[in-house]
């Protein structure tokens, strides 16, 4: 953790913890080119699905896991979220799971299994247990590791070889990202979350618009989120195209970890804030490219079409493409109304849907899980309409049990399940059926993602059990 000179140049919270982790800075070669540095990793996070082919190739190569102790793994994506204390039903879903459980036991790493109190989404698991940390590099193989981004970490997706390279060195090669400030100035009005957010800002900038880019959220609105919502908004970077999404630590994110099993303790907890405070970009610092959001302005926000970037306040009517100028959007927009079978012109709140999914690495955390209870509280879920509710993880099931929102959850009739993705993409039982509609917290809604021909509406916690309730989609204010 070296400190930077006071004399050197102004530098963005993504380029100081890149600096921080340079083991061996790129070569300039005789063109002049800079290839890519070298940087260490700090916390390698693992599941069952992107990791069986990087153990093979240790073991083909005969080569040892290099930082078991920052390595941590966990059970998720085929987890079935009805039963976890029995073995998987499902041949291929089984293979997977015990395959990660004999590589973890093989190469010493921890292992969250179905069952333990810890399990959980691997984006989930990582903040609660205090692993993911300010100023951290923090890779897993899996696109939305941008979600550790919300503690001032540099944290990316990785592909499979990658994820080898790291178990093998702790380090992987890089060339240095470009930077991208999210300004978000004014403040959410009441009953607009940071899903609505992200998903404005993604409209925005559109699919594409973070391609290279780190991004950085900042300004008054977001320094005003919980840890929770700044989880949430920086999980869909990846959904803007980004390589991350970063957020500067405050007293928010330090009140958030203290205490945390592997959050510093005494002296190292002093020093280790002192460090975090220094990470803030620094006035002047220069990104290569800004964006300005007012908060102020949002209302809540789902989308209509098959990609995160097509959505729309809930207040508007699905889009007619022939009034979408650019001819590519026009064209994406057609075939998304298409599949999604919406007509131009109709009001999005008259949208009917059969399927209420809350959970996921976007939306299955504590805060995620209250509000939706303060919705279903003394009302119930709409007939003809299926709610699954699945906690992040086991420690955020404990902890809505105790607070009694399990009770308010079965009371209104949706189901209450264990830990797991779930929903989110089916690769458990938890899948929609073709023609079903699914107002869903998770975070893409790409053709077939929750069950063949299903469809997928993005949208928040809130909305989504106002639309558990109306059968339709709907903000929680339509319910009164
Ligand atoms: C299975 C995994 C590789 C995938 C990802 O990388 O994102 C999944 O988590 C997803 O959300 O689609
Ligand atoms: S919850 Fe969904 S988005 Fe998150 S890791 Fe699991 S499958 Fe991917």
């Amino acid at each position: 953790m070296t400190q930077s000179p006071a004399t050197s140049a102004p530098r963005t919270l993504a380029e100081k913890v890149w600096d921080d982790h340079v083991v061996v800075p790129g070569r300039v070669d005789e063109n002049g080119e800079t290839g890519p540095d070298l940087i260490y990793i700090d916390l390698h996070l693992v599941h069952e699905v992107t990791s069986p082919q990087a153990f093979d190739g240790l073991r083909v190569a005969g080569r040892k896991l290099r930082r078991p102790d920052l390595t941590i793994a966990t059970e998720d994506h085929n987890v079935p979220t009805t039963d976890i204390f029995s073995p998987i039903a499902d041949q291929v879903s089984a293979l997977q799971v015990e395959t990660l459980r004999r590589n973890c036991a093989e190469f010493g790493v921890r292992l969250y299994p179905m069952g333990d109190d810890e399990q959980g989404i691997v984006h989930v698991v990582g903040p609660q247990l205090g692993l993911t940390q300010p100023g951290m590099t923090v890779v897993c193989g899996d696109s939305h590791t941008s979600t550790h981004g919300a503690f001032g970490a540099i944290a990316m997706g990785i592909g499979t070889s990658e994820v080898e390279h790291v178990m093998a060195t702790q380090t992987l090669s890089l060339r240095p990202f470009k930077t991208m400030a999210i300004n978000v100035d004014g403040e959410l009005p009441p009953g607009v979350t940071a899903k609505d957010l992200i998903l404005a800002i993604i409209a925005e900038i559109g699919t594409g618009g973070g391609q290279g880019h780190v991004l950085e959220y900042r300004g008054p609105a977001i320094e005003k989120l919980s840890m929770e919502a700044r989880m949430t908004i920086c999980n869909m970077s990846i959904e803007a195209g980004a390589r991350a999404g970063m957020i500067a630590p405050d007293q928010i994110t330090y009140d958030f970890l203290k205490g945390r099993p592997h959050a510093p303790q005494g002296d190292d907890w002093d020093a280790a804030v002192q460090y975090w405070d220094s990470l803030q970009t620094d006035p002047g610092a220069v990104y290569d490219r800004e964006v300005h959001i007012d908060a102020s302005a949002l209302t809540p926000f789902v989308t209509w079409g098959t990609n995160p970037g097509q959505g729309l306040p809930l207040g508007a009517d699905v889009p007619n493409p022939a009034d979408i100028l650019d001819e590519t959007q026009a064209l994406a927009a057609e075939r998304a109304l298409e599949y999604m079978d919406l007509t131009p012109g109709t009001p999005l709140r008259e949208v009917e849907v059969n399927t209420v999914f809350v959970g996921s690495c976007t939306n299955g955390r504590i805060e995620d899980l209250r509000a939706v209870a303060d919705v279903l509280k003394d009302r119930k879920v709409a007939d003809g309409v299926r709610m699954l509710v699945v906690p992040g993880s086991m420690k955020v099931r404990a902890q809505a049990e105790a607070e009694g929102l399990g009770e308010i959850f079965t009371g209104a009739g949706a189901e209450w399940r264990m830990a797991g993705c779930s929903m989110c993409l089916g690769m458990n039982p938890d899948q929609l059926s073709p023609g079903d509609r699914c107002a869903s917290t998770s975070n893409r809604n790409f053709e077939g993602r929750q069950g063949k021909g299903g469809r997928t509406h993005l949208v928040s916690p809130a909305v989504a059990a106002a639309t558990a309730v109306r059968g339709r989609l709907a903000a929680p204010a339509d319910l009164d």
